[in-house]
């Protein structure tokens, strides 16, 4: 008995897991999509379904031998005790112990058969999700925060395997057995049956109301779950800079205000099944009380015997836990619902098309009828960019030509970085066409453009794993040398000097490294796979001027087989290109050699005139 009978054992989601969900950057769900969300887990859960109906099974003739104890009490009263007959006594005690035995037999089998492969569901869910968030293109995790897509992936995955463990399990049981147990007390008595259905409608018509408020704000605990889970990771992440600037206390105001509003909606979701249970309880104590009063006037009158009483008050007490643990079931049910929603808000966002298309596209090489890399008419807008401001690109017509090393330079916020983000796909660009060696991207797989163009940030990106392993991403193929000659072309010297050498973990983000480091280890990435196409993005600004020049000196090698696009801060930077594309405006003002456009583009001088050290003007690439 003990599974039913103590409705407030099992753990809420919101008991089980402090951290839940998100902040879906849209409308919050439909107050009625519950059901539709739950069901559209059902895909994942079907590899399950003999075993849920297994589960269904064992608790629901669990639940029926509760429901047999009543008759066999009424055989008892009716029976052995009104007729004094001990021996007739021995067999039903017996046949209740063995309903006892039974029902906790069952009860112990029903969570066993489902807890393992629902933890596999919960498995397959997780990968398919993580899967997607791989697939979706930057611009949908520059919209999304990360710790919103982290609860995602963490506490709604636990709230919907529970709910295929538990609520669903007991929703379906505990309706046949209130209905099978009505039936029962119909049987016994109609008109006790009556007074103790009385409050049914009334009950219905609460637990409807609640349905809809419980789940509007379930749904709002998880998205400030999800506020609160970003700024945590944003605190963390970012522990150095508040520490620097003494920004820990404003950041403990902030994490105390979201979790202020996380604890109001907790105690008013609180409140809600408070207000359930009250009426849950209380209605049917009451219709209880009057069928008790009832019945015991029938037994006065000869209109009923006791055992029939007996066993009627029985099965109305064995379906008070059916209905009570409605309030509970129902919540769960809402909190797994909205869990559902935001688990589908992310894998129903739309992938990008060409390049999901283009995963099967053959890989070969492109045609080499227009070599180098070409934009032609490239117009480019973020997708979050406010209403009405101009494209940042708007109409970019540039050639690279094979083997030649272009500068890109530009005022700051100009649109440099966008430019080259949209060479190895990570933003579409929203008008006209790029080709590497005349073939369009949007026709080379996802595989293939990866493979023909490597990319070096500004901001180095580190995992928490060996230098080896950080440096081979970039070609997970290389052998030793490669790997030698990569650290060798970005002066990454130093790795020889870690505890482990090549081998040595780099901490979370490689923040055990230098800024300079990083960038050095960052380059090595790019170049360790020997790209056709090379995009760096200002990967020297971290080092010192000696250092940068050794870098050059190396990468000039590298470079002279391959087309490349830098975007350059520095005139340092700019020595090492063959020639430099200026960009202003949205477009590609001018090109030529740096000394070319000294002479001819007054920007171009304005650009350079504040960084442009005479020293380098004499050895300038022609
Ligand atoms: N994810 C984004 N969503 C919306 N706008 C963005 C996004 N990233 C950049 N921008 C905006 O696009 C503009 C161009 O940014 P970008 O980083 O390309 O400039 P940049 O020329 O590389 O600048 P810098 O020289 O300072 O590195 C900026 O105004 C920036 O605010």
């Amino acid at each position: 008995m003990a599974e039913n009978q103590n409705p407030a054992a099992p753990p809420t989601p919101a008991d089980a897991d402090g951290a839940s969900t998100e902040h879906p950057p849209e409308s919050p769900p439909a107050r009625h999509s519950t059901v539709r969300a739950l069901l559209r887990l059902w895909p994942y859960a079907r590899v399950a379904r003999w075993r849920i109906a297994g589960s269904v099974a064992a608790a629901g003739l669990a639940s029926l031998s509760v429901l047999a104890v009543p008759m066999v009490l009424r055989r008892i009263v009716d029976g052995p005790i009104a007729h004094h007959d001990l021996a007739a006594l021995r067999p039903l005690i017996g046949l209740l112990l063995v309903l006892g035995l039974a029902e906790a037999a069952l009860f112990y089998t029903r969570r066993v058969i489902l807890a393992r492969p629902m933890a596999g569901v919960e498995t397959a869910m997780r990968g398919d999700l993580y899967a997607k968030l791989q697939r979706l293109p930057v611009s949908f995790h520059d919209r999304w925060p990360s710790g919103q897509l982290l609860s995602r992936a963490t506490s709604d995955m636990f709230v919907m395997r529970l709910f295929f463990v538990f609520p669903l399990v007991f929703l379906i049981v505990n309706s046949t057995v209130f209905v099978t147990g009505t039936v029962l007390m119909f049987t016994l008595d109609w008109r006790l049956a009556l007074i103790t259905l009385v409050p049914a409608v009334p009950l219905i018509l609460y637990t409807r109301r609640f349905e809809g408020n419980y789940q509007t704000a379930s749904r709002m605990a998880q998205d400030q779950n999800g506020d609160l889970a970003t700024v945590v990771e944003e605190s963390i992440l970012g522990i150095r800079i508040l520490k620097a600037f003494g920004r820990h206390r404003s950041m403990a105001e902030e994490f105390r205000q979201h979790s202020g509003e996380l604890r109001t909606t907790e105690l008013r979701k609180a409140g809600l099944l408070a207000n359930l249970w009250a009426v849950i309880v209380g209605l049917p104590e009451l219709a209880l009380g009057c069928a008790l009063a009832v019945g015991a006037w029938q037994v006065a009158e000869d209109g009923m015997s006791a055992g029939t009483l007996v066993a009627f008050l029985s099965t109305a007490l064995a379906l008070r836990w059916p209905v009570e643990s409605l309030g509970w079931l129902l919540g769960f049910a809402a909190e797994a619902g909205s869990a559902a929603n935001r688990f589908f808000e992310v894998m129903d966002e739309p992938e990008p098309s060409s390049l999901a298309a283009a995963e099967g596209a053959p890989s070969g090489a492109p045609a080499a009828d227009d070599p180098g890399i070409r934009f032609t008419g490239v117009r480019f807008r973020y997708p979050d960019a406010p209403e009405g401001t101009p494209d940042l690109l708007t109409g970019i017509d540039l050639h690279v030509r094979p083997g030649e090393t272009m500068a890109l330079v530009g005022a700051t916020g100009c649109g440099k970085t966008t430019l080259t983000a949209l060479i190895p796909r990570l933003y579409e660009a929203t008008a006209g066409s790029i080709t590497l060696d005349g073939t369009d991207i949007r026709d080379l797989s996802r595989l293939r453009l990866r493979e023909l163009v490597s990319v070096a940030f500004e901001e180095p990106t580190l995992f928490s794993a060996s230098v080896r392993e950080n440096v081979l991403m970039g070609a997970p193929e290389a052998d030793e040398e490669r790997l030698a000659t990569a650290l060798a072309t970005a002066q990454a010297g130093f790795v020889a000097g870690l505890p482990e050498g090549a081998d040595t973990q780099v901490g979370e983000q490689g923040l055990s490294l230098s800024g300079g480091q990083r960038q050095r280890l960052a380059l090595a990435r790019a170049v360790v796979g020997d790209p056709r196409f090379l995009v760096l993005d200002d990967p020297l600004s971290a080092l010192d001027v000696h250092t940068e020049a050794l870098v050059e000196q190396a990468l000039r090698t590298v470079l002279a087989s391959t087309t490349a696009l830098v975007v350059a801060h520095r005139p340092s930077t700019v020595l090492l290109a063959d020639r430099v594309a200026l960009l202003a405006d949205g477009r590609i003002e001018a090109v030529g050699t740096h000394q070319e456009l000294l002479h001819s583009s007054p920007a171009y001088r304005a650009l350079m005139s504040g960084e442009a050290a005479p020293e380098l003007e004499g050895s300038l690439p022609r």
